[in-house]
């Protein structure tokens, strides 16, 4: 099906996640330029560490020398003291900055946690102007929330105290590259000059570590991408049982209900976790078994070395010393490599989010909004066929009142979306001023509309004061005016106190918020005015008197509201009456009545209720 929303759905559905080696040093200079402080401190600790490490195997030749010739007394023991003092000196800052950089070490010496905050708090910024950026429409389809999800989980720091997958899976493993090629090559040239054989069985023969890990991280990730959709699932769950829903599950006895769905997703997830763990094991015993064997023939090398009288006992111990450390370098680079390669298809799926063409707010821009028309619209939701408005086609002049009446799922709720620009047609136009919606400047538009919905967004850790002053951040610190629109609305209680049970605050009632919702419309006082079942939650009383002020407020602004009481809508100058997404009758209520159509049939059931 080929229209406009065909493009959102490109941009959705059509990739299968190759995954690119380019992806993987992008990320890293991505992350590196967010926290490009942080990100050197902790590199160079790593750097001097491998700086460090050959160093201190040197001192430890010469102190073993010396205590040698000290028998024949040819060294004075001053010099052994030194040498001892020196190589504890080096073992020391190196003990130092591998217990603030290595991640195997106690977490709570770690650097690598304290980077890891001021990496989040870059690279979340990053997102959320990113997200920020994305038309609303992408935020209808359910795949943008997996996309956004699995983003941010991946980025994201576990809770408390930890290191975020990203982090360990290619920024640490990218330093611990960079540095244990450092590492190496300084050992590498030093062990040459004792044998060039020894140096090469250390080097190489871990080669097929890079593989073994690359197998393991493929699968890991594969299962994690399967699994998202049981994740959730079973978070949902988890979210009905102890938050959402816990009152009314509780009343209803639907416990056992809801757990055993949460367990199968639990379930449905673990055993393909168990299964990927079991056959990681068995790569892990073969990775240690290599490792051993190459541990073994180097230090028989070494033995051999000493015993022919090539090498003297201070660099025996000395290459022993470094036998190890390359051993450890070598695994850990080839390990480390291993590591980021694999992460390519994580890269790739952190970029499929931040490359999502961003909404350019470019175009023409609207001051003032004096006549809009609807030319031959239709919408259908990304990712479903049917269309939910078909060819609808409305003229509006400003001043005007209009009410959208008609049932349950017509299209109202979307035809104001469509309005707002919050969606965007997927055949026909909407023409402003008579110029196209889709060539102006949609954030521009965004300012110049108020718009009242049916679940306004409740803005916990505030006041009330603040959550009426952000519905325009442009005038944040006009409290006058705020205090003023609070008084519109008709809310009577304390604004100052923080709102949100769970930090301690104050909650409302639902009408409550909606009152919140029309004083923050009030208080961005625009020219363009939806209310969608703006007073839904209201009683009858606050309805009528908050009725009687939107009239007031509207006089000389444009008015759009859906409303399912026809009781409400008889007071607008034009009622729309949408059926199965079109417009199938306008006119004000004695027009429509006498019409004696669908408007008529919903005003006389609503009415017969009434008259009982
Ligand atoms: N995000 C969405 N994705 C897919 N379909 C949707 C989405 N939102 C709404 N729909 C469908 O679009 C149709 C019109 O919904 P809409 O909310 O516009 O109706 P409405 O007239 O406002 O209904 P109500 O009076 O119940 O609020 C419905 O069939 C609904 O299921």
């Amino acid at each position: 099906m080929l229209d406009k929303t065909n493009k959102i759905e490109e941009q959705l559905n059509n990739k299968v996640l190759k995954g690119s080696y380019k992806d993987i040093f992008r990320l890293f200079k991505y992350m590196f330029s967010s926290s490009f402080a942080a990100c050197n401190l902790f590199m160079s600790f790593l750097i001097l560490v491998s700086f460090l490490t050959p160093l201190s195997a040197y001192l430890w030749k010469i102190l073993l020398d010396l205590i040698d010739n000290y028998s024949i007394n040819k060294s004075s023991i001053i010099n052994i003291v030194l040498a001892l003092l020196g190589y504890y000196l080096i073992i020391y800052i190196t003990d130092f900055l591998k217990r603030s950089t290595q991640v195997t070490g106690e977490t709570a010496e770690r650097l690598d946690v304290v980077q890891s905050n001021w990496l989040q708090c870059h690279l979340n910024k990053k997102i959320y102007t990113k997200l920020s950026n994305l038309s609303i429409e992408l935020m209808e389809v359910p795949a943008i929330n997996d996309m956004i999800n699995r983003t941010l989980n991946y980025v994201g720091k576990p809770k408390g105290w930890g290191n975020s997958n990203l982090q360990m899976s290619v920024l640490l493993p990218f330093y611990n590259v960079i540095a244990k090629i450092i590492s190496i090559v300084i050992i590498s040239i030093t062990l040459c000059v004792f044998s060039p054989w020894l140096c090469f069985i250390i080097l190489f023969v871990p080669i097929p570590l890079i593989f073994t890990q690359m197998k393991v991280a493929e699968r890991i990730f594969k299962v994690n991408r399967d699994n998202t959709i049981h994740y959730r699932k079973a978070e949902y769950y988890q979210d009905l049982l102890l938050k959402n829903a816990v009152k009314e599950v509780k009343t209803l006895r639907i416990t056992n209900f809801l757990y055993n769905k949460w367990h199968d997703a639990v379930e449905l997830y673990s055993k393909k976790e168990m299964s990927i763990q079991l056959k990681n094991q068995l790569i892990n015993l073969f990775n240690i078994t290599l490792n051993s064997l190459v541990g073994i023939f180097g230090s028989i090398f070494a033995i051999t070395l000493l015993a022919r009288g090539d090498i003297s006992i201070g660099e025996f111990g000395c290459v022993m010393a470094l036998i190890n450390v390359l051993l450890v370098d070598t695994t850990s680079l080839f390990n480390n490599i291993g590591t980021i390669l694999t992460k390519k298809l994580d890269c790739s799926q952190f970029f499929e989010l931040i490359d999502i063409e961003s909404e350019k707010a470019i175009g023409e821009t609207i001051e003032e909004i004096h006549e809009i028309s609807i030319d031959n619209i239709s919408y259908r939701y990304p990712n479903t066929k049917r269309y939910v408005l078909k060819d609808v086609n409305i003229k509006i002049n400003k001043g005007e009142t209009i009410a959208l009446v008609g049932e349950n799922g017509a299209g109202k709720s979307t035809f104001v979306k469509l309005l707002t620009g919050i969606l965007s047609p997927s055949k026909g136009e909407i023409y402003i001023n008579s110029k196209p919606l889709s060539g102006c400047n949609i954030n521009n538009y965004y300012n110049e509309t108020s718009i009242v919905s049916q679940t306004p967004a409740k803005y916990y850790t505030f006041t009330v004061l603040d959550n009426v002053k952000m519905g325009d951040a442009t005038r944040i610190s006009d409290d006058e005016k705020a205090i003023e629109a609070i008084k519109f609305s008709g809310f009577t209680k304390e604004y100052n106190n923080i709102l949100g049970k769970d930090i301690g605050g104050g909650e409302l009632s639902g009408g409550e918020w909606q009152k919140i919702s029309i004083a923050k419309a009030y208080f961005k006082d625009k020219d363009f005015l939806v209310l969608d079942e703006p007073t839904s939650n209201l009683d009858p009383l606050a309805e009528t008197e908050i009725f009687k002020k939107y009239m007031k407020m509207a006089e000389d602004k444009t008015v759009f509201i859906v409303t399912h009481r026809i009781s409400l809508a008889a007071l607008a100058e034009r009622i729309l009456v949408f059926k199965d997404g079109k417009i199938i009758e306008v006119g004000n209520h004695k027009e429509l009545i006498e019409k004696n159509g669908e408007y008529a049939r919903l005003y006389n059931t609503q009415a017969k209720w009434y008259k009982r």
